[in-house]
């Protein structure tokens, strides 16, 4: 077991030292006689989590509205923020009532917070009345912010307004201010003052008459089209008469689950827009994730009518929603999990008799020639643990200890050989049962479980020497052995070696975390078993 066997001879405490592109876009010129090769300048990139503002009515079912934008500028990595417009008594069956505070207070909330927070991009929703829209319009031209994404909320999928006849003509002048605009086909329509297209090219055609005539980019969507595609295009008409069209392919996907859509598609244009300054992959980096949602929705089960998407499916399935533990945690955790096996080797016949010299001496040696004999492939799986270290200094540290243990070997050949037949021993079943647990994680390839694999050799040898080597005195047999437990080196290497793998451990997803503990657990037992194999051998 222990590789640190005869640490005193510096082994194994040599290992102290190692310290030792847009997604799913067709490209360009989407239309005959639009390919254009001008640049589409780009937001600066905010090397931050951009902090997203979110000015729309609520949605109390959770589905559109605010608490959509949230959950998307969340899940695409911004900080969101909300100023609400309208509070909307809505399910997913519809609209019921639509409430509009007074105009002054949400100029107040807007106040409120260009007053203290640096706003990195502005979507914009429902609006409600042309009053709001008025108050929005001035606050946006005061305060300038960097980014403004406008989906020009006018009816809801259910066919409820949500914006008053009259406050049209108002949006069409906001959609002027702004940087994108994500109509949808009526919106569109509404938007260019011409009847709603009808097919692909038409809708194309129209989205760059709208960037021409409003300076705005125009993301035109397809999603009201029939058929099995629902493709969206990013039209940029702004810089002169030939548009730059980048169209993204898209797969309609058979669900209610739409409720929602375009504020969610919006709030993540915004965040992602305001985070990397690329245009086009935030587009088809958004639409990616909002198909993915729109593919989780169904399962949520929220409502009868049309349902919300699944902002977070993506998240929940990818990086689950368990706090990753500290390090810390992880080391406390791992050593409380075999405290029932540490006790089991501290109370085992073989400890307690080398502690207080009762040892039989044929015991002790058949102890060290197996040691010996384990050391040979420890140091094997550590070689292993050294060409799968994805670091410089965990690469040093696995192939010292690796050293270390060879070393060891054969200092213990050399000063024990002496005695013949009994250090000449087959390796015990016991023995034989360690290693191949230890091969056989190594042969997986698994760095991290592979370590933790490793870490009881060093850990509980070093916990079971700290009380061992106090007891070391004149008269005691096994002094010099007793002694060589006190080795400092070695306790930094054992050190070294559960920093790596709790840090390790912290970071990895669940399933891996699981399987180290698991792995740490099994190499424990081995351990346990290998002191109590060598306990009564000169009896048998
Ligand atoms: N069934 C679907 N399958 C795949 N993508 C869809 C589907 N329905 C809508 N989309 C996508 O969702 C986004 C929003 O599309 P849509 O044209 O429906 O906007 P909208 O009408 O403004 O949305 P909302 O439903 O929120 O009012 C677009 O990217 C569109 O391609
Ligand atoms: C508060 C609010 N804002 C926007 C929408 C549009 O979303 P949808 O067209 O999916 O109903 C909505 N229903 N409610």
């Amino acid at each position: 077991m222990s590789a640190e066997d005869l640490v005193s001879g510096g082994a194994l405490g040599a290992g102290a030292g190692a310290g030792a592109g847009a997604a799913g876009a067709s490209g360009v010129a989407g239309m005959a006689g639009m390919a254009g090769a001008s640049r589409v300048p780009r937001v600066p990139r905010v090397p931050r989590v951009p902090r997203v503002l979110s000015i729309a009515g609520s949605d109390p079912s959770g589905g559109a509205g605010i608490q959509a934008d949230l959950k998307s500028i969340a899940a695409n990595g911004g900080y969101g923020m909300a100023a609400i417009t309208a509070l909307t008594v809505q399910n997913t069956q519809g609209v019921r009532g639509v409430h509009v505070p007074p105009a002054e207070f949400l100029r107040e909330q807007l106040d409120a917070l260009s007053d203290d927070v640096t706003i990195d991009a502005v979507k914009i929703g429902m609006l409600a009345t042309t009053e709001v829209v008025g108050v929005v319009r001035s606050w946006l031209e005061e305060l300038q912010p960097p980014l403004i994404v406008l989906d020009p909320v006018m009816v809801a999928t259910s066919g409820d307004r949500l914006l008053d006849a009259e406050a049209e003509l108002a949006l069409r002048e906001l959609v002027r201010l702004c940087d994108l605009v994500t109509p949808n086909i009526p919106e569109l329509a509404i938007i260019a003052a011409e009847p709603a297209a009808e097919t692909w090219p038409e809708l194309v055609a129209q989205a760059a008459r709208v960037s021409a005539s409003y300076g705005v980019r125009v993301l035109a969507k397809g999603g009201h089209l029939s058929g099995a595609e629902a493709p969206d295009a990013l039209v940029d008409a702004r810089l002169g008469n030939v548009p730059v069209v980048t169209e993204f392919d898209g797969i309609r996907i058979d669900t209610s689950n739409t409720h929602g859509t375009g504020c969610s598609l919006s709030s993540a244009l915004a965040t992602l827009i305001a985070g990397t300054g690329d245009w086009a992959a935030a587009v088809g980096e958004s639409k990616r994730w909002l198909s993915e949602s729109i593919r989780a929705g169904a399962a949520l089960q929220v409502g009868s009518g049309h349902g919300p998407i699944n902002h977070f499916a993506g998240l929940w399935q990818r990086g689950g929603v368990v706090t990753a533990p500290t390090p810390a945690e992880v080391r406390e955790h791992w050593w409380a999990e075999v405290a029932g096996i540490r006790a089991q080797i501290d109370g085992g016949d073989f400890v307690r008799a080398l502690g207080d010299g009762s040892l039989d001496r044929a015991d002790f040696v058949w102890y060290l020639a197996q040691d010996a004999l384990y050391l040979r492939d420890y140091a094997r799986a550590l070689a292993e643990a050294a060409r799968l270290a994805p670091t410089a200094a965990e690469q040093a540290f696995w192939a010292s200890s690796a050293e270390g243990c060879i070393v060891t070997e054969l200092q213990l050949h050399e000063s024990w050989s002496a005695d013949g037949e009994l250090f000449g021993a087959a390796p015990s079943a016991t023995t034989t049962a360690y290693l191949n647990h230890l091969l056989a994680t190594a042969a997986r390839g698994d760095y991290a479980v592979l370590v933790a694999a490793l870490l009881p050799c060093f850990w509980v040898y070093h916990d079971v020497g700290s009380r061992l080597h106090p007891l070391a005195h004149t008269e005691h047999p096994y002094s010099d052995w007793l002694t060589t437990y006190a080795d400092k080196e070695f306790a930094d290497a054992t050190e070294q070696a559960i920093t790596i793998v709790a840090a390790l451990a912290a970071d990895a997803t669940p399933q891996v975390r699981e399987a180290m503990l698991s792995a740490f657990v099994a190499s424990t037992e081995h351990e346990r078993d290998f002191f109590a194999a060598a306990f009564g051998v000169a009896l048998t």
